[in-house]
């Protein structure tokens, strides 16, 4: 029997709805929207596409969205100072500045500029740290739905074996950390992994973020285990067509007939890492403006 298909757009859906509420509770307390600035630097196509569904999925979030596009000519200079002036900015809870740069701008730089604060990708070593030793701070958005979808359709994940295939500090490492605190035993494999095949085969959670299209093949998964596809590749276009198809680093359609669940690309891990950024965002608000918020009801 073939696996359940995860739905990750309509448990974003979902999670976007309940944030919009908790938004709309937050303005009237604070007498502000909650707001997220997002820079992009250059002009790239997937990026701009990407940034203007994101500042979509805000307003109707019923949060406030600032957008600045910058020219492929800024300066490091300059990106540092709009930083600078976004971290100084009351009425903004949440940065963040999409990866990747241009390469004349040093992008470990910039993301040590952003206040820890307002982190909402969670990529500044200070909130990477916190959530090394256990400290709230922000969780990088996509490791994060992951595991909301995990616990969703796992419950209690202690003791299970999990595998993650990935070490990027954006995917691989977060994914691990909060696998481990959620007490599976995991494993972190990775290019050079000796067996990974083998590896993968004891996972009962298999995570797989390498960048590797449909690397992951059905008899690498132990039957029944539950499969998040964090990679999302395009193909090089079949003739006629100017689009390449979107996969994972997982072979779907072999692989579903052996798991017991598994993510699909697109509309599996994607959607959440929206949705997870709007949740940071509010988050974030509550935490600036000094007003509760239960974070585990979202
Ligand atoms: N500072 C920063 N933070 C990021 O979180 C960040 C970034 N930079 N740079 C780029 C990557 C990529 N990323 C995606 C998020 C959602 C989808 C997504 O929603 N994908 C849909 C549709 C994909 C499509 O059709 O093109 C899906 O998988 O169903 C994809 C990619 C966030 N990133």
């Amino acid at each position: 029997m073939a696996g359940e298909i995860i739905d990750g757009k309509a448990f974003a859906a979902q999670l976007r709805e309940k944030v919009g509420v908790l938004a709309a509770d937050f303005a009237a307390k604070a007498g502000r929207k909650a707001g997220l600035a997002v820079v992009l630097v250059g002009d790239d196509p997937a990026s701009q596409v990407y940034v203007g569904s994101k500042g979509k999925a805000t307003l109707a979030a019923n949060m406030a969205s600032f957008e600045h596009r910058l020219p492929e000519s800024t300066s490091e200079g300059e990106l540092l100072a709009l930083v600078a002036r976004l971290n100084a900015d009351s009425t903004v809870d949440g940065i963040l500045v999409q990866l990747p740069l241009p390469a004349h701008i040093d992008e470990q730089a910039v993301i040590a500029a952003i206040d820890p604060n307002k982190d909402v990708d969670g990529f500044h070593v200070t909130n990477a740290g916190r959530l090394a030793v256990g400290q709230s701070g922000f969780v990088p958005c996509t490791p994060l739905g992951c595991m909301m979808l995990l616990t969703d359709r796992l419950g209690d994940l202690s003791g299970l074996n999990a595998v993650v295939i990935g070490r990027s500090n954006i995917v691989g490492k977060p994914m691990a950390q909060l696998l481990l605190d959620a007490n599976a035993t995991v494993t972190i494999a990775h290019s050079r992994t000796k067996d990974l095949a083998e590896v993968v085969r004891r996972a009962d959670i298999l995570v797989a973020a390498v960048g590797r299209a449909e690397m992951v093949r059905a008899d690498w998964i132990k039957p029944g285990a539950t499969v998040i596809d964090v990679g999302i590749n395009r193909l090089a276009p079949e003739p006629g067509a100017n689009k390449g198809r979107l996969v994972g680093d997982v072979a779907f359609g072999e692989a579903r007939e052996v798991a017991g669940a598994i993510t699909p690309v697109p509309g599996g891990v994607g959607p959440m890492t929206i949705a997870v950024l709007l949740r940071n965002t509010l988050v974030a608000a509550h935490r600036n403006a000094g007003i509760a918020l239960s974070e585990d009801a979202i």
